[in-house]
């Protein structure tokens, strides 16, 4: 049996802020801010109504879900691998000689948002950097954070008319296309296709298959309002990551992106191919070897440990094809590394001093405060919800 994860409250104290070093002002705390999982199997149900409150899952797909997690002992992977990063980032600020404090919390299950703002509040922070592990911009990984934020704020009567909150939460700009993410997920392709020599497999001839996260196409539409859509980030990065393997491994690369974990109602339109109706055109096709990468997910969680390395493989398997699954950039260095110069960045924009931002690839940075209606759940419908880190907390 793994150890059990520590809740915030049980890990180790931060110590008490003193002044921020300058590199890092006007920021006084780093607040890693995640999706949450549970970590017994009493947990799951409790968890699966925290996700799903009002967001209409049938129930069929709850159960199923569910299953999912029960296979696994009722617990996620996610969140030892958020204590992990926060580690990893720990030691990187160190490393640095960056004294400050990082506190994490979740959307939907504990340590919660508001054990985190209480966190910040007993370490005396005045202005924290939210990082989200979600690189993508859309409604599930940018406005549901900022709206999860604004909304806990308020009913912990902390969010004034005008959008000022007790502790201020300012936010990282979505990285998909930043350099230390993009460059970890082509090292963890590059072991994926030593992996796939290793099992016989043929690199030479394989199909480089990018996963990411379904989301419903009026989700995809409405992320592209002030930016290119979710699909559109996503072909970037692969697009990126198969041209720099390729070059490395001197042989050409052919690539698809494919999607996982669809939910929603079975009339409600989502991003395809499900990867596993993709590898069955594969095989079709004749494609004998395949490397998949999960480029939507920071870590291997839930949704990597059952989608791809259970469904999905299995169904590779089914159809002859020899698969392998790359790794989650999860703690690698050029991906620590970069957060840690993704936050330098932030707070240099938020002194108001001119700043470069790093990005790979043809697609610009998103922005670090989002525009008014940015990643609304559809842009048909204001959400009336406040969300932080806006130039319009209402829209
Ligand atoms: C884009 C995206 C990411 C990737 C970005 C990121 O990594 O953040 C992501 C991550 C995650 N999603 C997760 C879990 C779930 N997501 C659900 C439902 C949904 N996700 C959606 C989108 C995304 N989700 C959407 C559009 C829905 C439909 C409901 C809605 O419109 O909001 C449901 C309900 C049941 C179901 O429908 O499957 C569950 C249980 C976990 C935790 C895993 C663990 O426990 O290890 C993680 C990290
Ligand atoms: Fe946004």
């Amino acid at each position: 049996m793994p150890p059990t994860p520590q809740t915030a409250a049980a890990t180790e104290a931060a110590k008490p802020i003193a002044t921020p070093p300058a590199v890092v002002a006007p920021y006084d705390a780093l607040f890693l801010y995640s999706f949450g999982g549970p970590d017994k199997p009493e947990d799951v149900v409790p968890f699966l109504r925290n996700v799903t409150a009002g967001k209409g899952i049938p129930d069929e797909r709850l159960e199923e879900v569910g299953e999912h997690y029960y296979q696994f002992g009722g617990r996620s992977p996610i969140n030892e691998q958020n204590l992990a990063l926060k580690a990893a980032l720990e030691a990187e600020l160190r490393r640095r000689g960056i004294d400050l404090p990082v506190v994490w919390g979740n959307r939907n299950w504990a340590p919660y948002t508001t054990d985190a703002l209480d966190e910040l509040e007993t370490l005396g922070a005045q202005r924290a950097v939210a990082l989200v592990t979600s690189a993508y911009s859309s409604y599930s990984g940018c406005r549901q954070y900022r709206e999860d934020l604004a909304v806990t704020l308020r009913d912990r009567e902390q969010l004034g008319e005008d959008g000022s909150t007790g502790v201020q939460v300012d936010k990282l700009r979505s990285y998909f296309n930043h350099p230390g993410f993009v460059q970890a997920n082509v090292d963890a392709v590059l072991d994926g296709y030593a992996a796939l020599d290793e099992s016989g497999g043929n690199g030479e001839a394989a199909r480089l298959v990018f996963v990411t996260h379904s989301i419903p196409d009026t989700m995809e539409a409405a992320s592209g309002v002030w930016q290119p859509t979710y699909s559109a980030q996503h072909r970037s990065v692969a697009e990126f990551v198969a041209a720099a393997v390729s070059e490395k491994l001197g042989h050409d690369v052919r690539w698809d992106l494919a999607y996982c974990s669809r939910s929603g109602p079975p009339s409600q339109p989502w991003l395809e191919p499900d990867v596993n109706d993709h590898l069955e055109a594969l095989a079709a096709e004749g494609v004998r070897d395949v490397v998949m990468s999960p480029i939507g997910f920071v870590s291997d969680h839930m949704e990597v440990a059952y989608d791809l390395d259970t469904e999905a493989l299995a169904t590779a398997k089914d159809l002859g094809i020899t698969a392998v699954r790359a790794g989650t950039v999860g703690t690698r260095e050029p991906f620590v590394r970069g957060l840690v110069d993704l936050l330098l960045e932030r707070a240099a924009l938020a002194r108001g001093e001119e700043t470069g931002e790093a990005t790979v690839g043809e697609l610009p940075a998103i922005a670090s405060v989002c525009r008014p209606g940015c990643c609304l759940r559809r842009h048909e419908e204001p959400s009336g919800i406040p969300a932080l880190c806006s130039e319009d907390m209402h829209q």
